[in-house]
C-alpha cells in the first residue's frame, strides 16, 4: 500500500507561517509609545500570548489530518524561536529584562536551530517533549514579564522571575541533550558510510 506523502503546503504549516507573521506586529505593539504605556503592553501581551498559545494547533492539526511534514517539523521550531527571540531582546532593550538571561536563552536556541540544519542531511530532528515544555515555561514567563509590571502588584514580578529560572534550567538541559543527540547522529552516519564503504 502506497501512502500519500502530504504537501508542506498544509494547513498546519499556513498556521505555522501565520504565528511568524504575527512577530512585527507584536514587536511594533511592543516598543509603541516607548515600550511603557500599559495599553500597548497589555496589546504586546495579548498578541504574544495569541502566538505563543497557538503552538499546540499546528501540531495538533498536523497529527489529526496526517498533515505532518518535514518541512512542519523544521518550521514549528523557528517560529517559536522568532517569537521568543524578539521578546527576549525588545524586553532587555527596554530594560525589563537582564541581557544575560536573553544571552542565554538565544545561545542554546541558536545553537540548536544550527545543528538541526547541520543533520538535515542525515535526519530531520523534531521537538523533544523536554523542547516542548521548555517552550511552554518560556512563554508563561515571558508573558509575565510583557505585562506592565510597575502598575502591578510585586508578587506578579516573583512568580515572573521562579517561571523564568525553570525555564532557563530546562533550556540549558534540553540544549544539552539535544547536542548529544546531534553527535550520535553524526557519530552513527559516518560508522554507516564508513562499513558500506569496506563492503
Ligand atoms: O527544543 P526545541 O528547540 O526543539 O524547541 C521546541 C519547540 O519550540 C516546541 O514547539
Amino acid at each position: 500500500m502506497v501512502t500519500a506523502v502530504p504537501s508542506p503546503w498544509n494547513s498546519a504549516n499556513a498556521v505555522t507561517i501565520a504565528r511568524i507573521a504575527v512577530v512585527p506586529f507584536f514587536a511594533w505593539a511592543l516598543l509603541a509609545d516607548g515600550g511603557h504605556t500599559v495599553t500597548w503592553r497589555l496589546v504586546a501581551t495579548g498578541l504574544f500570548v495569541l502566538a505563543a498559545a497557538t503552538d499546540r494547533v499546528d501540531g495538533y492539526l498536523a497529527r489529526k489530518y496526517n498533515l505532518v511534514t518535514d518541512l512542519g517539523k523544521l518550521l514549528d521550531p523557528i517560529a517559536d524561536k522568532l517569537l521568543i527571540g524578539a521578546a527576549l531582546v525588545l524586553l532587555s532593550a527596554l530594560g525589563d529584562l537582564p541581557w544575560w538571561v536573553t544571552i542565554v536563552i538565544l545561545a542554546r536556541e541558536l545553537g540548536i536551530t544550527l545543528m538541526r540544519f547541520a543533520v538535515l542531511k542525515y535526519t530531520v530532528m523534531p521537538a523533544s517533549r523536554g523542547g516542548k515544555l521548555k517552550t511552554v515555561l518560556q512563554s508563561v514567563a515571558i508573558s509575565i514579564f510583557l505585562l506592565p509590571l510597575d502598575h502591578l502588584p510585586s508578587w506578579i514580578s516573583v512568580i515572573g522571575w521562579i517561571v523564568m529560572v525553570a525555564a532557563l534550567v530546562v533550556t540549558v538541559v534540553t540544549g544539552v541533550e539535544y547536542a548529544f543527540q546531534g553527535w550520535r547522529l553524526r557519530r552513527d552516519a559516518l560508522r554507516a558510510a564508513r562499513t558500506s564503504g569496506q563492503d
